[in-house]
């Protein structure tokens, strides 16, 4: 999907440029216990890109990040990762580094013992665990403490660093930003530009819309357990008010999303909230 397209099936055009896909979904679904929970969310995540997931609480974002990884299976639609079907070839999961809000590391283990033991299993050299504490900022005091005695943002480091610690391609961040002091969020903030910075594909989960508009190179809001629009974000979100045969342009409720690269001379230029509210048909 994309806003260069008039479907919500079809990929975004995935290589108009020279960068590769590094995570592609479409028309997902899954029932839990006989609800449908995921109805049709697709995602587009050129790599090095930076890509936020938004959409209200219950909407389906922390289930597609599980359905996407392979933790829980899907009942319909499909999954890429760089390429590759997790679930025809799992070792693509080892470019991936994963950070649920709350279910992380062990809650009676030391950080450092904690890592060591992801070190073991990634099969990387221990002396990663000091790089990736210095990478998030980790204070020192909390190296050697139990993972359930750190605060909600020392735990939030400390996951960041144990998923940071085989070097992976792609981060996969569920709510990252939540529940933390300005400072600490800052540090995190910075750290999403950093893994940008560096060539790394971050797709995060956030209820905080600045937060969104100012990291992401592209965004997808989900309502309902389906991709309502995805469209990329890093200069302006361009909008017509009617739809056009002669212009490609992908519905967002009320408004219709057009290409940045050449928007009609009467398109509108909308920031992330009004896009959101549109999308979610609220009115505001
Ligand atoms: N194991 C489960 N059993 C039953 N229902 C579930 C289960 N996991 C998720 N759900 C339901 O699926 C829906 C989507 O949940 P999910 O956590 O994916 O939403 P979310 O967009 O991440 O929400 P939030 O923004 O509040 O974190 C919710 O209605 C939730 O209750």
């Amino acid at each position: 999907m994309h806003a260069n397209t008039t479907t919500t099936t079809e990929p975004r055009d995935a290589q108009t440029d020279d960068t590769g896909t590094a995570l592609e979904v479409t028309a997902l679904e899954k029932s839990i216990d006989g609800s449908r929970i995921l109805d049709g969310v697709g995602l587009s995540v050129r790599e090095g890109e930076t890509y936020g997931v938004v959409g209200p609480n219950g909407a389906g974002k922390t289930t597609t990040f599980r359905c996407l990884l392979g933790l829980l299976p899907v009942d319909g639609g499909s999954v890429s990762l760089f390429g590759t079907d997790p679930r025809m070839d799992d070792t693509v999961l080892e470019r991936v580094g994963v950070v649920f809000e709350y279910e992380t590391l062990q809650p009676t283990w030391s950080v450092r013992d904690a890592m060591a033991h992801a070190c073991h299993g990634y099969g990387v050299p221990t002396d990663r665990i000091e790089t990736c504490l210095a990478e998030v900022d980790l204070e020192p005091a909390a190296h050697d403490r139990e993972f359930r005695d750190l605060s909600k943002g020392m735990k939030r480091k400390a996951s960041v660093a144990t998923a940071l610690l085989h070097e992976p391609d792609l981060l996969v961040l569920d709510e990252p930003l939540s529940g933390l002091d300005p400072g600490t969020q800052a540090r995190m903030r910075e750290l999403i530009d950093d893994l940008r910075e560096s060539g790394r594909t971050v797709v995060f989960s956030s209820h905080d819309l600045d937060h969104v508009q100012a990291l992401c190179d592209c965004v997808a809001v989900i309502a309902d357990g389906r991709t309502v629009v995805e469209t990329p974000l890093s200069e302006s979100v361009r909008v017509i008010e009617e739809p056009r045969p002669e212009i490609e342009a992908e519905q967002a409720g009320e408004v219709y999303v057009v290409s940045d690269d050449d928007p009609p001379a009467d398109a509108r230029t909308i920031d992330l909230e009004e896009l959101y509210f549109s999308a979610l048909g609220v009115e505001t």
